[in-house]
C-alpha cells in the first residue's frame, strides 16, 4: 500500500531530517554535491568514518527524533543504517529515503529510484511504501541473502544485464566469475504458501530476495507481499547453468536445475564441516545453520514515481 504525498509523521514543519553519508560508497565523486543538495533539501548530514558506523549513526538519529532519516551510499550503506533503526527498535517512528550513490545501487533501483536527483525528489514528495524487510539469524536485511557465489557478485552485475534479466543476471556474472567454486552442501527448509519445501544437495547457488523478480524486466518490484522469493539453483556445468538461468528468465519456462518459489520462512543447513558463506545485502556473513524470515511490511520509505505509479 502506496501512502501518497504529505509527511509521514507529523507536520512538514516539524518535521526532523538528518542525511546520513557514506563518503567512501560507489566512486566516491558524490559527497560534495550530496552536501549541497542536502542542505537546500533541509537535512542536517552526517558522515560515515569507518565499516559499521552508519548503523550507530542511525540509532543516533531514532534517539534524536529524527523522522525522516536518509541513507546515501550503496545498498551496505542502507543496510546498515537499517540495522541501526532496527536496534532502536525505531522503525514505526523514522521514514527512511534513499539516496543512491554506491556501484550497483539494487535497492534504490527497485524502488523506482534512479539517481541522487530521484532519491531526493522522492523524499521532498514524502509518497511511501511499507516494505518488507528480510531477517537472517535476526539481522536485517532489505534486498538479499546470497550464498555460493563470490560476495562481489553481487554487486558487479552490470547494470546491462541486470535489467534485462533480473536476479538471474547475479547468477550469470557470478557463476563467470566462480568457475573454481566447489558448490554448496546444503538442506534448504522452506514454507511456501503453508506447504514445506525440502531441498537438499549441491548448489550452485541460494539467493533470497525480498523484491518480487528481484528485480525483472518489470521493474520497480513489489516488496510488499510478505514473502520472500528463494532461488535455488544446482550445481552443474557453468554454460548450463547460464543457459537454464536465462531461458527461465526471458522465457518463463520451467527449467529442471533453477526452482523459485516464494517462501515465508526458511532454514539452511550447511552439510559440510564449512559453513556457508553469505552476501547479506552485498555484506559478508557466515553460518552452520541460518533461519531466514520476513518481517512483512515493517520498513516505512520514501519510494519514487515509478513505484508510486504501479497499480
Ligand atoms: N567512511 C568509511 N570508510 C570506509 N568504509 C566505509 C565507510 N563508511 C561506510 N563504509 C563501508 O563501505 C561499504 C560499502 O558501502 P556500500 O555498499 O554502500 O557502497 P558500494 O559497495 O560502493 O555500493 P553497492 O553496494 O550499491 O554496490 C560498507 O560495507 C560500509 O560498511
Amino acid at each position: 500500500m502506496i501512502n501518497r504525498g504529505g509527511a509521514p509523521t507529523g507536520g512538514a514543519a516539524e518535521r526532523t531530517h538528518r542525511l546520513v553519508l557514506n563518503p567512501t560508497s560507489g566512486e566516491a565523486d558524490h559527497a560534495e554535491r550530496v552536501r549541497r543538495l542536502a542542505a537546500e533539501h533541509g537535512f542536517s548530514v552526517v558522515e560515515t568514518e569507518r565499516a559499521g558506523h552508519a548503523s550507530e549513526l542511525a540509532a543516533t538519529a531514532a534517539a534524536d527524533g529524527v523522522d525522516l532519516l536518509a541513507a546515501c551510499g550503496g545498498d551496505g550503506t542502507i543496510h546498515e543504517v537499517v540495522q541501526g533503526l532496527v536496534a532502536a527498535d525505531a522503525l514505526e517512528d523514522v521514514t527512511l529515503s534513499v539516496i543512491p550513490a554506491g556501484t550497483a545501487n539494487i535497492y534504490a533501483s527497485g524502488l523506482g529510484i534512479e539517481s541522487i536527483d530521484d532519491g531526493f525528489a522522492a523524499a521532498r514528495r514524502g509518497t511511501t511504501g511499507r516494505l518488507d524487510l528480510g531477517v537472517a539469524d535476526g539481522e536485517p536485511f532489505v534486498l538479499s541473502a546470497i550464498a555460493g557465489l563470490p560476495a562481489s557478485a553481487s554487486t558487479s552485475t552490470s547494470g546491462e544485464l541486470k535489467e534485462r534479466i533480473g536476479t538471474l543476471a547475479f547468477v550469470i556474472e557470478g557463476v563467470q566469475t566462480a568457475r573454481q567454486f566447489d558448490g554448496l552442501e546444503v538442506a534448504v527448509d522452506a514454507v511456501a504458501d503453508g506447504e514445506e519445501y525440502i531441498w537438499e544437495g549441491e548448489a550452485l547457488c541460494l539467493l533470497v530476495g525480498t523484491l518480487r523478480g528481484f528485480t525483472g524486466p518489470d521493474e520497480p518490484s513489489n516488496a510488499e507481499t510478505g514473502r520472500l522469493e528463494v532461488t535455488v539453483v544446482d550445481r552443474l556445468p557453468p554454460t548450463d547453468a547460464i543457459a537454464e538461468a536465462v531461458e527461465r528468465r526471458l522465457f518463463d519456462r520451467e527449467t529442471p536445475h533453477v526452482t523459485t518459489i516464494e517462501a515465508s520462512e526458511l532454514e539452511v543447513v550447511a552439510l559440510e564441516d564449512d559453513p556457508v558463506r553469505f552476501s547479506l545485502d552485498g555484506e559478508r556473513r557466515e553460518y552452520d545453520r541460518v533461519e531466514i524470515g520476513v518481517r512483512p511490511r515493517a520498513l516505512r520509505v520514501c519510494v519514487g514515481e515509478a513505484y508510486a505509479s504501479r497499480p
